[in-house]
């Protein structure tokens, strides 16, 4: 799929599979494999010196989801069985959504691990938002402002996709005084770009609070960050990566992060 030409077969993924609606009706699914999620870390906090890898905890997460979004049923083997692995749809799709996701996540565990003061002022939010007698909810997500700014700054710093994928022009064009013939490879480094100082201050520095007063969004026109790339070939999973990047960073967050080293959690 990420390698076929734009097209109608290539449009049913994002039309059918991973629309607003399809992700919103499958929102008792998250919750449902989120339980799993929690399971092991908590087995982990009651038995001190297990060891938890979060990497592919959320890995498996988010394979387990896309599989059961694509195939109605639940995944029974974690390998994934043959039913996935033959269609290519399916497994560019459990290619994009696994390490992706995991990675936003532990990306932003290790920022709010370097930054206590960061991580204090997300964990106030949470229980401002949220409270201590429940668990969170999909809904909440909206509320949760600091959290928001926080996965932003860390998609400037770490987009997980530095380079994002290549593309191909279809016409002679020029962008920016730069002639770009037809048929030309493309990359595009979202990296340099997050940490480019023409358009960010202070671009090393890990600071959340730089969104506070601007509309600078994911889903809009803001060439300076573009962890999912842009236009019609932008990812189409970005909805979902951005839920799971959120709720995963939450959960994680819910623990205090000595507790986390103390713990022998894998990061
Ligand atoms: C935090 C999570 C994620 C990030 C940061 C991310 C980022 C990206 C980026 C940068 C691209 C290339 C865009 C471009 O070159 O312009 C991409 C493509 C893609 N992503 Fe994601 N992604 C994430 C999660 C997901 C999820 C959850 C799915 C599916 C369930 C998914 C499915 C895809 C697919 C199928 C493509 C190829 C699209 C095409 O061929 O046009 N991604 N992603």
């Amino acid at each position: 799929m990420t390698f076929a030409q734009y097209g109608s077969y290539w449009k049913i993924c994002t039309t059918e599979l991973l629309s607003h609606v399809k992700i919103n009706s499958f929102k008792s699914m998250r919750k449902e494999e989120l339980d799993l999620l929690i399971a092991p870390i908590k087995e982990a906090a009651c038995s001190c010196g297990t060891a938890v890898d979060l990497s592919a905890t959320v890995a498996c997460l988010t394979s387990d989801m896309t599989y059961r979004m694509v195939f109605g049923k639940k995944c029974t083997d974690r390998k994934v069985d043959e039913d996935g692995l033959k269609l290519p749809c399916t497994r560019d799709m459990l290619i994009a959504s696994m390490d992706t996701s995991a990675a936003a996540v532990e990306w932003t565990i290790s920022e709010l691990i370097r930054h206590p003061n960061i991580m204090k002022k997300v964990q106030i939010e949470l229980e401002d938002v949220v409270g201590k007698d429940r668990r969170v909810e999909e809904s909440d997500l909206n509320n949760l402002k600091y959290l928001d700014m926080v996965v932003k700054e860390t998609f400037r710093l770490h987009p997980v996709v530095p380079l994002l994928l290549p593309h191909e022009s279809t016409e002679n064009c020029t962008v920016d005084g730069f002639h770009i013939p037809k048929n030309s490879r493309i990359l595009i480094n979202a990296y340099a770009i997050g940490r480019d100082p023409n358009a960010w201050d202070d671009p090393e520095k890990f600071i959340p609070e730089r969104f506070v007063g601007n509309n600078i969004d994911l889903h809009s026109r803001d060439f300076q960050l573009i962890p999912f790339g842009y236009g019609r070939r932008s990812c189409p999973g970005m909805e979902l990566g951005l839920c799971i990047a959120l709720i995963g960073s939450f959960l994680m967050v819910s623990f205090p992060w000595s507790w986390i080293c103390q713990r022998n959690l894998v990061l």
